[in-house]
């Protein structure tokens, strides 16, 4: 026992660089550290949040956990008297889904995006001291992606100055809304709008579902669970939902009426804010998700290092620091390094990149406070391809991470499956990631068709005004090294990125109608986002790099993280380098060989760089994680608790094991 824990002592002894700096840069600020490392540790230390028996809890007893701790949430966050910043650290440290997630996450959102000034007076104080709980309630049963297809109908009635919300088909039913199926008392329903007899397409609406007083459902609404959804634990500790309205009947100022109104004459008027405001809240919760990936990878990677660190399998005999024979650690397998490293450097990559899309989120608000609509665009393209690109990895990264710790890894007390199960509908909720990389297509090629009218791209499409020079540059690497040069990195991914999409924007040419193309050569387009995207990872990693950044060391280990982000995408993504001339065969070649010589500089130093998450034991939830490293002893620990060690001889082996013996013994006697 005593020798695991020295691994990781010995490890961290190893760093070449200053932790605590690193922890600040990771968190974003001196002060974004100090107070998410306090409330950390005030989760951590009350029993209250205690999650270790999540595996364990049938359906309905996880979710009455779940609802308890919310409420013990918010009595804790009035007592403490906490800041809004403070609360949302609280509520992410918890980790427990919950309807509190899309009440916070998308009602308020919804509300304070969509809605007018008036009503935002009325509804936000109701919501925000939780006097009413919200849900979202987008998608049907029969459309998720296709907003535009919704069939919920909100008609105006100009007698009684109402609107009829109906679900005119079993596909109608409002599907998947968090909170819903047995919490949430109101709901932003998207329904068609219909006002003399012309349809204006989807809108939003808040409609009460509950009553107040008994929490039944209110005339006309049908509302439930959908049921399990994939994995223990997870996803299953919310309720998600069902709903249906039979001719329910809402005053006309509870339509949202920011984007536009309808008038007591029932008159349909438009305002000068775009429509596309009224997917405000998707935008703004794609920025979100961008940062829950990095979480979500860093913790996964976290305790896949940790343990590769303590695990010891094979190999010649070495040393240890007390001179005895001891077999290789894991971490040292040239193998397990191409598999673990590349994921360390996309969460710092992805925190990064997430840091900077919270930063253009912000910017585009203020602009929309200013009736400055021009950075929509760009910012729907951002949060909608850098959503898809971060989930997409991060989900592949826990699962490999999982793998990489072997047999435990698929323990649940390793907790990487429930932060799998968790994660894994990232990748389809606030946008199917293929659905929302065609919307990043949509976008590049119109960036593309506007050069030629001489239109300047702007933001992270800038890149594309060198198109000349992009298409025909060569890269100049000559040696391993010179992989090391951010400038010649990025030249190469902007070559990539935009020969891919020219190529997409001369094909489309060759179609009858733009639809016809689109839909032909959508796998090609869906590459050319992805390449577009990783390359706004890439730049906004190397911009961090050109920052002033303080601490021992830190900038140096950055600078290998960054290193390894690149050539290893470049070493994944082969393909598409070669085939657009962006690199050659003998310079792919370097890639890899300088590749594999970052692999070894940063090994030293791989335990301090997921100490510098800052993740306490509780919110990583995992055996194999623990920052002590005491693995074995603990596994055997953990299952001793499990349920089916409460008695020797199993429940069932009367009824079902002694007689199939018996009879077995008989048998053979026989
Ligand atoms: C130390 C670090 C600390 C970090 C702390 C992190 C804390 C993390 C906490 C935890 C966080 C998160 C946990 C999450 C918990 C779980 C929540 C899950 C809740 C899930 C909710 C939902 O899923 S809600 C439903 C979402 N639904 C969708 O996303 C549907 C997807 N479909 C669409 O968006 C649209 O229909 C689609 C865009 C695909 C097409 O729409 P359509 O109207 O047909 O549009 P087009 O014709 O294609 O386009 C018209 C033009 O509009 C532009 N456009 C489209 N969408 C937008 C938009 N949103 N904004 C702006 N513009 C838009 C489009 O580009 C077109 O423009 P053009 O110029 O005409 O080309
Ligand atoms: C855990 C979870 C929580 C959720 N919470 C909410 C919530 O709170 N509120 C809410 O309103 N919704 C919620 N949703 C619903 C979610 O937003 C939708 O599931 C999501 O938008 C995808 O839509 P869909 O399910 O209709 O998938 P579909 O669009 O049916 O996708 C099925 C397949 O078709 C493909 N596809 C679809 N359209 C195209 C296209 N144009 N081109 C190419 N391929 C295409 C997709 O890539 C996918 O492979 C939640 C979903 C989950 C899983």
């Amino acid at each position: 026992m005593e020798r695991i824990m020295d691994h990781l002592a010995h490890e961290r002894s190893k760093a070449q660089f200053s932790v605590e700096e690193m922890k600040i840069i990771w968190a974003g600020s001196l002060h974004a550290f100090q107070v998410s490392d306090r409330i950390a540790r005030l989760v951590a230390s009350d029993p209250g949040f205690r999650k270790d028996n999540r595996a364990v809890l049938s359906r309905k007893e996880l979710f009455k956990s779940a609802l308890r701790k919310a409420a013990y949430v918010w009595k804790r966050i009035n007592e403490l008297a906490l800041s809004e910043e403070e609360a949302s650290w609280l509520r992410f440290y918890v980790d427990e889904l919950a309807y509190a997630y899309i009440h916070w996450g998308m009602f308020v959102p919804a509300i304070k995006g969509s809605a007018t000034e008036e009503q935002q007076q009325k509804w936000l104080p109701l919501a925000n001291n939780m006097q009413i709980i919200g849900t979202y309630a987008q998608t049907e049963l029969g459309h998720g992606s296709n907003v535009r297809g919704l069939e919920t109908t909100a008609t105006f009635d100009q007698e009684t100055d109402e609107f009829i919300i109906h679900s005119p088909t079993l596909t109608s039913s409002k599907w998947w809304p968090g909170g819903l199926g047995k919490v949430a008392t109101h709901a932003v329903v998207y329904a068609r709008l219909i006002t003399d007899g012309q349809d204006y397409g989807v809108h939003g609406f808040l409609v009460q579902i509950r009553s107040l007083d008994d929490h039944f459902p209110l005339p006309g609404v049908t509302v439930g669970d959908i049921g399990m959804k994939f994995g223990s634990g997870a996803f299953n500790s919310i309720d998600n939902g069902f709903l249906r309205f039979n001719h329910v009947r809402i005053p006309r100022n509870q339509m949202l009426m920011k984007v536009s109104r309808v008038t007591r004459q029932g008159k349909y008027v438009e305002s000068n804010v775009p429509k596309q405001l009224l997917y405000g809240a998707m935008v703004y919760v794609r920025q979100i998700i961008v940062a829950d990936a990095s979480i979500a990878l860093s913790r996964a990677v976290c305790i896949a290092t940790r343990y590769s660190a303590v695990r010891r399998q094979f190999g010649p005999p070495h040393e240890d620091e007390n001179g005895k024979g001891v077999e290789t650690q894991v971490i040292d397998y040239k193998t397990q390094q191409s598999r673990l490293f590349p994921l360390l450097a996309s969460a710092y990559a992805f925190r990064f990149v997430g840091e900077w899309l919270k930063w253009l989120y912000t910017d585009l608000i203020q602009k929309l406070e200013a009736n400055d609509f021009s950075t929509l665009p760009e910012a729907h393209a951002c949060t909608a391809g850098l959503k898809s690109l971060t989930t997409s990895a991060a989900a592949d990264g826990i699962k490999e991470c999982w793998k990489l710790c072997g047999g435990h890894g698929y323990l649940s007390s390793s907790g990487l499956p429930e932060l799998y199960a968790a994660f894994v509908p990232a990748c389809t909720y606030e946008g199917d990631n293929i659905v929302l990389l065609l919307q990043v297509s949509r976008f590049l090629m119109k960036t593309i068709s506007q050069l030629q009218t001489g239109k300047k791209p702007i933001g992270t499409t800038a890149y594309m005004a060198h198109v000349e020079h992009l298409i025909q540059c060569r890269c100049t690497v000559q040696k391993a090294e010179d992989w090391l040069n951010p400038s010649v990195i990025l030249e190469a991914f902007e070559a990539r990125a935009i020969r891919l999409s020219v190529a997409c924007a001369e094909n489309l040419t060759k179609f009858a109608t733009p639809l016809q193309g689109f839909s032909e050569l959508s796998p090609d387009l869906v590459e050319a986002a992805v390449a577009h995207c990783q390359l706004i990872v890439v730049s906004k990693f190397i911009e961090k790099l050109q920052q002033n950044i303080e601490g021992n060391g830190v900038k140096q280990q950055l600078e290998t993280l960054c290193n390894i982000y690149c050539l290893n995408l470049i070493h994944k993504h082969l393909g598409d380098f070669l085939s657009t001339g962006s690199i050659s065969p003998k310079q792919a070649s370097l890639a890899s060989d300088q590749l594999r010589s970052r692999y070894s500089k940063l090994r030293s130093n791989v335990i301090a760089l997921v100490d510098a998450f800052n993740y306490t034991d509780h919110f990583l939830g995992s055996v194999l994680g623990r920052y002590d490293g005491n693995v074995y002893p603990k596994l055997y620990e953990e299952a001793w608790k499990d349920p089916l060690n409460d008695s020797i001889v199993p429940d069932g082996y009367h009824e079902y094991i002694q007689p199939l013996l018996k009879q077995q013994l008989q048998n053979a006697r026989l």
